[in-house]
């Protein structure tokens, strides 16, 4: 898979001025690939996801999946594009009444699996995200870094080719962070899924094997492309 955007832009109007979210951005994103978005607040990182998503359509520029470029797709190809991504977002945006297993096949379901089906498929990366003993239990009753393991079991159930994750640690802990984004990236790597990671956190970014810094929309130049911070041993590709 490949996602790539070039010199894309996009511009909102708001009272009366224009703000210049994303500017001339290239980017492409591989199978495995995880790709950091880095940037301070404001500096276009969810714009850039929604331009990913086709969710929002850029004003210049392009935005291509496997080739295809998503303005170009009808609603329902665009729905059933968003359906094929994995969202990984810091409002987890889990269902209280649903266990975490129900939780964990949602997108499943809504694509129309059967129920026995998708929650045996769900269970599976429950297990894989070390939650299979929660299963039954609602959001509630798990902690933050519990209800993210299940946010990712969600977005991966389903078997994506690229998952957009925004502030995927925002609430967590130095220590929980680290664990959600080791395991993330791992499965990313081992699925040869494409993960894109919007973060305005240098020890996030460093789980990344490329760093795109952000500045105003635009992408700054960073010589080597190589992480800033360090990342626990083993938990960045060399
Ligand atoms: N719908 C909108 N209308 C007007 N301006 C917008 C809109 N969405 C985003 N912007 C502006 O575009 C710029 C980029 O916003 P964006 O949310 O992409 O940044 P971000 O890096 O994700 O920030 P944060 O980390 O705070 O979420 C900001 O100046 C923001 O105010």
């Amino acid at each position: 898979m490949t996602l790539e955007l070039v010199g894309a832009a996009k511009r909102f109007a708001s009272g009366g001025e224009t703000v210049r979210a994303i500017e001339d951005v290239s980017l492409t994103v591989g199978a495995g690939e995880v790709v950091a978005l880095y940037g301070p607040s404001g500096s276009g990182k969810t714009t850039l996801l929604e331009l990913a998503a086709g969710t929002l359509h850029p004003d210049r520029g392009t935005v291509r999946f496997d080739g295809v470029d998503l303005p170009t797709l009808s609603p329902a190809e665009a729905t059933a594009y968003r359906r094929s991504l994995g969202f990984v977002f810091q409002r987890f945006h889990l269902h209280a009444g649903a266990s975490a297993l129900d939780n964990a096949a949602m997108k499943l379901l809504l694509a129309g699996w059967p129920p026995g089906r998708a929650k045996q498929a769900a269970a599976v990366w429950l297990k894989r995200v070390g939650l299979e003993r929660r299963a039954r239990h609602p959001p509630s009753k798990l902690s933050m870094g519990e209800q993210q393991r299940v946010v990712i079991a969600r977005a991966l159930a389903g078997e994506p080719k690229l998952i957009l994750a925004d502030e995927p640690t925002a609430s967590l802990d130095t220590e929980r962070s680290r664990a959600i984004l080791g395991l993330l990236t791992e499965i990313a790597r081992e699925r040869s899924v494409g993960l894109l990671l919007a973060t305005h956190d240098p020890d996030a970014a460093a789980f990344a094997d490329r760093v795109c810094d952000l500045r105003d929309g635009r992408l700054v130049a960073r010589p080597d492309h190589r992480p800033t911070a360090t990342a626990p041993a083993g938990d960045r590709r060399t």
